[in-house]
């Protein structure tokens, strides 16, 4: 509790001397009966309490998130099991058994607010560190590697995953135009169509960041990471049928599931693992490192385990505390810089001016998004606040992204990484799918899928042509 025009002792007293109960309008004086109990055969324009009441009604809703706009979330904390400081000098990364407070909100990247939870998609998992240099974020997604490389492809791809502006209906043509368009769009479509696309909760939903992140230690040797935030229970799905059965009595199930879980103390939680690029691999892989629509595969790049987070407090206001909250891969801490990719460049951008629209110019001052610590350094003359003297010397990367190379990772993970069941739902996902669209797309989409393997072309393709027979 906190007033300018009182010390904090009076006003405590104030509060505790103040009636419980009687209402008041938004000045704070009460309200008259008369003014409460009957509007009918009375000037209105006079009556504050059906004004407040009114105007208030009139904008309590802030616009909805442009994408992502279902979502829920809760609160906890990251904790550091394995020191990263000779890699990065982020103080929230360094002292074993040091605690960060975090917020985290879980989101359907398709679906529209209010709609079911439970459609097949691109998931968001995004974390606020609440760290003591200030706050970082990581709006991550439920697949490592991201759609598209080139930022400008990105509104094209939201357009494609709207539902039709004339008959605001879902299109599946739309869909599949786009990926016959920009076929690197497949590697990530692939797990999202086998099992990644429908988590079991959202305790089994992993988060990743899929841009290497350049930092820097204390030294000023620089290395580039990309997180990988994997759920201690194991990355589980539901099938679709079950995913159907489900949704016809619950489109909250994911919410719900997550809310009672943490209020019965069944705690969800999460390993906290990097993957570590140094300046000598990108000399010999040079842009690949920084492809957005690509992994870096892990026997090249073993996961280092840094720590857990555990999410332990559910929301007591969902708007204030998850609606209200505002992620931005912009917002970094000291060690961390950005990655050095287009995706990233727009992203910095995109997500400040989407805020600034939906929450207004003080979207940073709204409680949830506010930094916990500020650095204070003053110099001596009081009232003369200094600048911050960073160790930062190198400014981010200069980079050359070649154009991507579509389906290498895609045939990978079709032939080595996906188990016989999972290629086995993989088909009949598509398949689901890709019959609506027109037989031009059928055709281009089976093109894209020979050129990752032939056995999922040949898959698909006979599926489709026995659905298209009956
Ligand atoms: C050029 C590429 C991209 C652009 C322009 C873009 C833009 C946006 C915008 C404008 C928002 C809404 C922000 C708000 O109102 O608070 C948003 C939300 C989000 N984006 Fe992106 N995005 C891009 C790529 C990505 C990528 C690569 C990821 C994941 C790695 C991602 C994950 C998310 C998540 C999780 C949210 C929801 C955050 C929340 O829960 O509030 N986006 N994006």
């Amino acid at each position: 509790d906190w007033h300018p025009a009182v010390d904090p002792a009076l006003l405590r007293q104030i509060r505790q001397d103040s009636p419980a109960g009687l209402m008041s309008v938004s000045n704070g004086a009460p309200v008259t009966y008369c003014e409460v109990n009957s509007t009918l055969n009375k000037p209105l324009i006079r009556n504050s309490f059906l004004m407040d009441h009114v105007t208030s009604m009139d904008r309590e809703r802030t616009c909805v998130r442009t994408v992502h706009g279902q979502g829920s979330g809760a609160f906890g904390f990251f904790k550091v099991t394995h020191d990263l400081s000779h890699i990065c000098k982020a103080s929230f990364l360094k002292e074993i058994g040091k605690k960060t407070p975090v917020a985290a909100r879980f989101s359907s990247g398709i679906a529209e607010k209010g709609g079911s939870e439970l459609s097949r998609e691109i998931r968001g998992f995004a974390l606020k560190f609440y760290t003591d240099e200030g706050i970082f974020d990581i709006p991550g997604i439920v697949t490592p590697m991201f759609v598209v490389k080139n930022p400008l492809y990105f509104v094209e791809f939201i357009h494609a995953i709207r539902k039709n502006p004339a008959l605001y209906l879902a299109d599946p043509m739309k869909l599949w135009d786009f990926v016959i368009k920009y076929p690197e769009a497949m590697h990530t479509f692939l797990l999202m169509f086998a099992d990644r696309g429908i988590p079991l909760s959202f305790a089994n939903m992993p988060c990743y960041n899929v841009h290497s992140l350049q930092v820097e230690n204390e030294a000023g040797e620089v290395h580039f990471i990309r997180f990988h935030i994997e759920p201690f229970e194991g990355i589980k799905h539901l099938t679709t049928a079950e995913a159907q059965k489900i949704n016809a009595a619950d489109l909250d199930y994911y919410t719900r599931e997550l809310y009672n879980r943490i209020k019965k103390g069944d705690y969800p939680r999460w390993n906290v693992s990097v993957q570590i690029v140094s300046e000598e691999d990108v000399q010999k892989h040079g842009g690949l490192m920084f492809d957005v629509t690509r992994v870096l595969p892990k026997c090249d790049f073993p996961l280092h385990l840094l720590g857990e987070i555990v999410l332990n407090r559910n929301p007591t206001n969902h708007f204030a505390e998850i609606e209200q909250l505002a992620f931005c891969p912009a917002n970094l801490v000291n060690g961390i810089l950005g990655a050095p990719d287009k995706v990233y460049e727009a992203r910095r951008f995109a997500y400040a001016d989407a805020q600034l629209y939906r929450l207004g110019p003080n979207v940073q001052k709204i409680p949830v998004n506010c930094p916990l610590h500020v650095p204070t350094e003053y110099s001596e003359s009081p009232g003369e606040p200094v600048s911050y003297e960073s160790t930062n010397k190198r400014g981010l990367l200069k980079i050359k992204e070649e154009e991507p190379y579509n389906y290498d990772q895609a045939a990978e993970l079709y032939e080595n990484e996906l188990t016989g069941d999972e290629r086995t739902r993989l088909h009949e996902n598509l398949i689901l799918a890709i019959s609506p669209a027109s037989e031009f797309v059928r055709e281009r989409v089976i093109e894209i899928l020979e050129m990752i393997h032939p056995d999922l072309a040949y898959q698909v393709a006979k599926g489709l042509t026995s659905t298209m027979a009956e």
